[in-house]
């Protein structure tokens, strides 16, 4: 096949729906059982609900005295209350009587309350004495009912759920599966993603240099990209530009993995075997155009359920297409229900001097200053470059149309996580 009848035939999507296109083909991949302390970062296959409430007893929130509010009232320093101390209550320990009218208990932050207490006071407020030998607490000041108390289910009610279905299992969801008392989290096992780098031109790293080759760095990149999406790489061995060789890697990654990435040979080009390979697929072909910069060659198919997404051959585009497509698709096949990246507006830093006919997506930076969210587009930025990736914490969106952006334009920012 020419150029131009590749050309001809690719009919170019916006970033949203070939997004979509690849979602409506990511379901949720199995589950596996891990143990809480190898569960952080992982997404929860299981609503989790509080059976017991959270404190399931009166706890006190302050060292301090156990009091009845009502024995408070009117303290004040010309009128101060005096209670008899009757016993002291630890952590962990259970009181061992109830408190009666005129009665304080020392308690301890954490401690249970005794039956008849409902009110603390800090120790920092009360006067420790002693009348005919026996310990007394001095108040000058009243004890509201409920004051340093942790009433029964205050931080959770029973019933309430703390970790649904595609939860990500940060610190926060973690401590509070151990509270309700999960040893193990039944989360989404790793999506496995086969990678398979195409292009003659490329060496294994150690190989030294020769004239026309280049060391494949595509492959190190998409398996770090995998990992930081939560996935687990399967880097197939790199195949040269011929349709058989790719071919087969290409089945070997659908037949074996939940989803595969394909770097290089998707443009226009003479052993662009990609695109051929696209061309002839006995799947669906989603898309085969992106409305986007760089990576617009960026090119998806599915087949009995699995996925095929084939990156741009340049590092910079090869980036952007796995942040933009096959992170979401990775999320979404460990139960994930967002649709895509987070994304927020900041002040463009510095103008954009190049007209985009799509939407560009430049690695960036962006930061606050007084307020202010700015990020900044490297201007060098080119997808055939790998440098610009250096430090960069976000794709700054360029629109599309006219003779470049001006400094001050309000754009769209990119988060990169991992
Ligand atoms: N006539 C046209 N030529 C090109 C067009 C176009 O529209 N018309 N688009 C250009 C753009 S934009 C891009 S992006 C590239 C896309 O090229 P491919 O996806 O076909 O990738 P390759 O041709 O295989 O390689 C491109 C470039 O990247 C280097 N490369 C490839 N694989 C790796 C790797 N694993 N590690 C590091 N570098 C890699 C490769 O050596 C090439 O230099 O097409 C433009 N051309
Ligand atoms: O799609 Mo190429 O990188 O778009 O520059
Ligand atoms: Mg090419």
């Amino acid at each position: 096949m020419n150029e131009a009848s590749r050309r001809f035939q690719r009919t170019a999507v916006g970033v949203e729906e070939a997004r979509l296109r690849l979602l409506a083909h990511a379901a949720p991949v199995g589950v596996e059982r891990v143990p809480l302390a190898a569960a952080y970062g992982r997404l929860a296959a299981e609503r989790v609900a509080a059976a017991d409430p959270v404190p399931h007893f009166r706890r006190s929130g302050m060292d301090g005295y156990a009091v009845r509010a009502a024995d408070t009232a009117g303290a004040a320093s010309e009128s101060p209350v005096l209670l008899r101390v009757v016993g002291a209550v630890a952590c962990g320990d259970v009181p061992e009587t109830a408190l009666a009218p005129g009665e304080a208990m020392r308690v301890m932050t954490g401690a249970m309350l005794p039956e008849g207490a409902d009110a603390v006071a800090m120790l920092e407020a009360v006067a420790e004495t002693t009348v005919r030998g026996a310990a007394h607490v001095v108040l000058r000041r009243s004890a509201a009912p409920g004051a340093n108390v942790s009433a029964i289910g205050s931080d959770v009610e029973a019933g309430t759920t703390v970790v649904e279905p595609g939860r990500r299992l940060g610190p926060a969801e973690i401590a509070l599966l151990a509270t309700v008392g999960r040893t193990h989290a039944n989360v989404y096992r790793k999506p496995r993603v086969a990678i398979l780098a195409t292009g003659s031109e490329l060496l294994p790293p150690e190989a030294p240099l020769v004239p026309g080759k280049i060391r494949n760095s595509n492959v190190y990149m998409l398996a770090a990209q995998t990992i930081a999406a939560g996935a687990e790489p399967v880097p197939l061995c790199a195949a040269p530009d011929d349709m058989a060789r790719i071919a087969a890697a290409v089945e070997e990654g659908l037949s074996s993995c939940d989803l595969t990435i394909t770097t290089g040979g998707v443009s226009v080009g003479d052993y662009d075997v990609v695109t051929d390979l696209l061309h002839e697929w006995d799947g669906e072909l989603l898309f085969n155009k992106v409305r986007m910069r760089p990576g617009s060659v960026t090119s998806a198919g599915a087949r009995r359920g699995k996925l095929l997404l084939a990156l741009s051959g340049n590092p910079g585009a090869c980036f952007a297409g796995f942040e933009l497509f096959a992170r979401p698709v990775i999320l979404a096949l460990q139960g994930d229900p967002r649709s895509g990246p987070a994304a927020f507006e900041a002040r463009l830093a510095e103008a954009f001097p190049k007209p985009n006919a799509y939407p560009r997506y430049v690695r960036g930076r962006w930061w606050s200053e007084s307020g202010v969210l700015y990020a900044a587009a490297g201007g060098g930025d080119r997808s055939s470059r790998m440098l610009p990736g250096l430090g960069a914490d976000c794709f700054v969106v360029i629109p599309p149309g006219g003779s470049g952006t001006a400094a001050g334009t309000l754009v769209t920012v990119v988060p990169l996580r991992g």
